[in-house]
């Protein structure tokens, strides 16, 4: 039987201006590296608006107090590797962009790389220590000072951004305030926000001085690769070249920008670029028209499409999505022909193998594997029932959903679909969190659907394990979906994705082999097309046809044979980063997915 592993979904898309150079890069000890940025930081000061106003200069020391001495500098090959996003799980996380920056930063520390993610501090993380280090930056027409807290977790340096505009906001909880106050709502002042976070995590390389493991000491200097994801690290990039580079800093650091998802671009009025304290130059890159008139009418600025013009790289989550990307204006969301103009690659997501365990998992009662899956489901799912409120019965089909509850997840698809199948021997458990109108939809449900189907508008983690482990399908009904990481979790569990054909579900499950295609949806957000509702109960009556059956058992056992780890991915993202040509990079090791070195602390914020 054929055995696809996450490593064999990587595509490239190349277009306009695409080169695939090799790295071809000398080799340089991080001795090197160290006295180099230590100079520039110190010429550099006087030039840049972000200035360190009190720092160590001893080397901080790791809370596990594993650090070394100040001065000390053991050499390792590998690039130094600076990921960046809004969100990190397991500190910060309203979906999959925290299961991203929380998995892949690991599994490239296994490979032998330096690896800092850096990420707002949104709450007061009880393993993350104040390193003492301040910086002050200008953001608008303010001066904003923000410390830099750290731990070391898994192999990765995890650097967090304090200052009120994220701790204030998002205190106590960091659910689904990180970006606004409910889903749907914008903090206003979110591009101060940002734009305080990415020039912030430009000084972070530089001046903090990590002690955190025996291989690796010092700041991380100047030859970093950043890996900047979605549109809130946007004007990383732009600051780079017009603060750094501009002045000799930085000049071999490269960024790739990862778009996690084309729906959110960050569109602002175009009179909004004045306080990004840019020069003029960058004005063509942020320059956008579109026919809609939020925020404002006409003439905008749009963050990630600057990000796609200045970064070095681009890089999506899944080569399919890639490929829609640059489909139409539908798929690429009116920055098709921006993204053509540079070169997507597409990685596919893996997924957190330790979380998601079926024979550890902490959440859910019986531990299984591929051997006793058949024999533990029908367990699991009556948990699932009891604590659900369904009718407890082992011998009926149970479908999961769990999402955010947003257009792009096709929950009010499912919603108009549920009658055309509902007759059958099912049922359904909705989990999600979202639009208001969207919760309201599933919280109808159960009176709807008495005893048939149930929605839970929680964000629940322990849940979400018992679904998935206790389903036997999971309806991923995505009119779009970059990569999706609801069917990894699904097929890891044995349980069997019935998903709609786009971006990372192309990918990653195959039709009759390892789950079920209800074909592409319409990707138009305002309508329920019918013919996609009727896709949806179609093919939900087919897979439930399999329930019982030796056909449904090889496909469940085809799920649980697959390596969904970041082991693959992580070594697809190695061979990008590497073709970039940043200095001091070197191919990391083939290891395990989390090294031993890595394992010697796994966070438990
Ligand atoms: N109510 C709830 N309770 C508990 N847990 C919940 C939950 N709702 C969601 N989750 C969890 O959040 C994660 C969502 O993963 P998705 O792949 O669906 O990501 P999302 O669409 O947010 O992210 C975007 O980024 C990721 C990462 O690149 C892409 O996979 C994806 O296609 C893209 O849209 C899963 O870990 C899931 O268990
Ligand atoms: O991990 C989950 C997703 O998190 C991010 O998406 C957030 C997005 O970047 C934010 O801008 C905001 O989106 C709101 C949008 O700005 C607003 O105009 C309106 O359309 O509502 C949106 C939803 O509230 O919140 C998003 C999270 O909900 C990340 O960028 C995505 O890739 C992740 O899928």
């Amino acid at each position: 039987m054929a055995t696809l592993t996450a490593s064999h979904f990587v595509s490239r898309t190349s277009h306009v201006n695409g080169t695939q150079g090799s790295s071809g890069s000398e080799t340089k000890s991080l001795a090197q590296i160290g006295l180099r940025s230590q100079r520039a930081t110190h010429n550099g000061l006087r030039r840049l608006s972000a200035r360190t106003i009190v720092g160590r200069s001893k080397g901080y020391k790791s809370e596990n107090g594993k650090g070394l001495a100040s001065g000390a500098i053991v050499c390792r090959s590998g690039m130094n590797l600076v990921f960046v996003g809004c969100e990190v799980g397991p500190w910060s996380k309203t979906g999959g962009l925290g299961d991203v920056l929380g998995g892949l930063p690991p599994a490239m520390a296994a490979r032998g790389h330096r690896v800092m993610s850096v990420s707002p501090r949104y709450d007061q993380y009880k393993d993350a220590w104040d390193t003492c280090v301040l910086v002050e930056i200008q953001v608008g027409d303010r001066i904003e000072t923000v410390r830099f807290f750290h731990c070391y977790k898994r192999g990765v340096d995890r650097v967090f951004v304090d200052h009120p505009w994220f701790l204030e906001k998002v205190w106590g909880k960091t659910g689904s305030k990180i970006y606004g106050p409910r889903a749907g709502v914008d903090y206003i002042d979110n591009q101060m926000r940002f734009s305080l976070f990415c020039q912030a995590v430009l000084e972070a390389p530089r001046i903090l001085n990590l002690n955190s493991n025996k291989y690796f000491s010092g700041p991380y200097g100047e030859d970093v690769v950043f890996i900047a994801n979605d549109w809130h690290t946007a004007l990383l990039p732009c600051y780079l070249k017009s603060m750094y580079q501009s002045s000799g800093i930085y000049r071999n650091a490269k960024v790739v920008f990862c778009i996690h998802n084309i729906a959110y671009q960050g569109r602002f009025a175009f009179s909004d670029f004045a306080s990004l304290n840019l020069p003029d130059r960058f004005k063509g890159s942020f320059d956008f028209m579109d026919g809609y008139k939020k925020p404002v009418k006409g003439r905008k600025i749009n963050w990630m499409k600057a990000a796609i013009l200045e970064s070095d790289r681009v890089v999506t989550v899944s080569p399919y999505y890639a490929q829609e990307l640059v489909s139409g204006e539908a798929k690429g969301v009116e920055l098709d022909k921006t993204i053509r103009k540079a070169t997507i690659t597409g990685i596919v997501n893996g997924m957190d193998v330790q979380e998601w365990n079926p024979s550890t998992d902490k959440y859910v009662g019986i531990h299984y594997n591929a051997a006793t899956v058949m024999d533990a489901k029908p367990l699991l799912k009556e948990a699932l029932q009891a604590e659900v409120g369904l009718p407890v019965d082992r011998n009926i089909p149970l479908i999961g959903f769990i999402g955010r509850l947003e257009e792009q997840k096709g929950s009010d698809i499912l919603a108009a679909a549920i009658p055309k199948f509902i007759d059958q021997d099912v049922q359904i458990v909705v989990l999600g969190t979202g639009k208001k109108a969207m919760e309201k939809q599933i919280e109808q449900l159960e009176i709807k659907y008495p005893n048939k189907a149930i929605g839970v508008t929680k964000f629940n983690v322990p849940l979400a394990h018992m679904i998935t482990a206790g389903a036997d399908f999971m309806l991923i009904p995505s009119r779009f979906e970059p990569c999706g990481l609801i069917q990894l979790h699904a097929m890891r569990y044995g349980t069997v994705p019935i998903c709609a054909a786009t971006g990372g579900l192309v990918d990653t499950v195959k039709e009759g082999f390892t789950g079920f295609h209800m074909g592409p949806f319409n990707v138009e957000c305002d309508t329920i097309d019918p013919a996609d509702v009727d896709a949806l109960a179609i093919t939900v009556k087919r897979a439930i046809v399999t329930y019982g059956t030796a056909a449904l058992r090889e496909i469940i056992q085809n799920c649980m044979a697959l390596d969904l780890s970041w082991k693959g991915p992580s070594r697809n993202w190695e061979k990008l980063l590497l073709s970039l040509g940043a200095a001091s990079c070197e191919p990391g090791i083939e290891g395990e997915e989390i090294a031993p070195l890595a394992k010697e602390n796994v966070a438990t914020p």
